[in-house]
């Protein structure tokens, strides 16, 4: 383990240095690696472990999906399969169904877990829920996560430009005293650069919290605040979405990705610097408010429950889809479509 200085906190990592590629096919070599569901990051792990040299199959129902896994190479009876013939042949199952799927089909699931088994998940939800989920693996199998900390999306195009995304892991149960090793060697397969190491518990409340603040939820809400400032003060839609987060996207945020946020001030005239040192903790002190409420609503399992009731009701695509088109069709995101159709693309 690599030990890393994070702002003054020494903290353990595992790079690929010291857990190379062939150390991970060398532990996962006798193991039959099968991804349960093609969403979003079945897809993402599934193929970069398949062009890592893994043994995988991945098993999905009938239908889109199982269309779009052939449309990506995979082969029925080859290395696709129905879901349970899958869990059949796998010897660690990827657990990649949506969260408030895992629910409904853990009866299935769980019949297939024999001992010696892996258990794999890319989130803490099933396991840390497990009051809410009936996810209670049994004891003589192994159970752990590795979550990249991105989208699944995100997660192959990076492995096809050979870069990666990091990944958090965690054990939860060690029946063959071999849970440790299989979970880093997976987290490798996948497609991750580093990994740093946390707890079901852990993993799950920082995330829920992070895809409800600062990654999704409040950064849609403080663009749809500024540019409807902008608007109600008479700028144009363009210049309203510019200023907002066509600007943030394609000059700054690749500044703070590349070099942190005093970076990308310094890159910024001095009256920008000026302007944004004096303002930024004035917006720091509007939402911790609203920081420490969603917390809450996390740490009280509020968040788990809604999501689980919500997204367990048979319309859930189609109400999720009715509010994203609300997104799309915003003044806002329509401006933004025109903005995008207009970038300088260099041919
Ligand atoms: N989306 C991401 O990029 C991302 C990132 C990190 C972790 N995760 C975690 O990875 C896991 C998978 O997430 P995802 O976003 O790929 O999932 P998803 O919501 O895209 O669903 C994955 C698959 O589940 C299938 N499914 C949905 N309902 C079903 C049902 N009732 N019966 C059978 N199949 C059903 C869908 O067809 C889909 O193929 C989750 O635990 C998630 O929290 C996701
Ligand atoms: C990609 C995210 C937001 O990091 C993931 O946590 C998810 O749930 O999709
Ligand atoms: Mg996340
Ligand atoms: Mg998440």
């Amino acid at each position: 383990m690599a030990k890393i200085n994070f702002g003054g906190v020494v903290e353990d990592v595992v790079t690929r240095e010291e857990f190379p590629l062939e150390k991970a096919r060398q532990v996962l070599a006798d193991q039959t690696i099968a991804v349960i569901g093609y969403g979003v990051q079945g897809p993402g792990q599934a193929l970069n472990m398949k062009d890592n040299g893994l043994n995988v199959i991945v098993g999905q129902r009938k239908g889109k999906t199982f269309d779009k896994a052939v449309a990506d190479g995979w082969v029925p009876g080859v290395n696709l399969f129905e879901i349970e013939e899958a869990l059949q042949k796998g010897t660690i199952i990827c657990y990649l169904l949506s969260d408030a799927a895992q629910i409904e089909m853990w009866p299935t699931v769980k019949k297939y877990l024999t001992a010696g088994k892996s258990l794999y998940f890319s989130h803490g939800f099933g396991i840390t829920y497990k009051e809410k989920t009936g996810i209670i693996p049994p004891a003589d199998v192994d159970v752990f996560l590795a979550a990249p900390k991105g989208s699944g999306t995100s997660l192959r195009r990076l492995f096809v430009e050979g870069k990666g995304l990091n990944s958090s892991f965690a054990i939860y149960q060690d029946a063959t005293g071999k849970a440790r090793e299989k979970c880093i060697a997976m987290a490798i397969g996948v497609g991750s650069g580093y990994l740093f190491e946390t707890d079901f518990y852990k993993e799950v409340t920082s995330d829920l919290t992070g895809e409800r603040g600062t990654l999704m939820g409040a950064i849609q809400g403080i663009f749809a605040a500024q540019y409807e400032v902008l608007r109600e003060n008479g700028h144009s839609p363009s210049e309203a979405f510019n200023e907002t987060v066509e600007e943030l996207t394609q000059s700054l945020m690749p500044l703070v990705a590349e070099n942190g946020m005093d970076w990308m001030y310094a890159n910024c005239s001095t009256t920008a610097q000026r302007g944004a040192l004096d303002w930024w903790r004035p917006f720091k002190e509007a939402t911790k408010p609203v920081f420490e409420k969603l917390y809450h609503s996390v740490k009280t399992q509020a968040e788990a429950a809604r999501s689980i009731d919500l997204n367990s009701q048979p319309d859930y695509r189609v109400k999720l889809e009715a509010e994203l088109t609300e997104l799309r069709e915003s003044e806002m995101w329509r401006a933004g479509a025109a903005v995008r159709s207009l970038r300088p693309e260099r041919t």
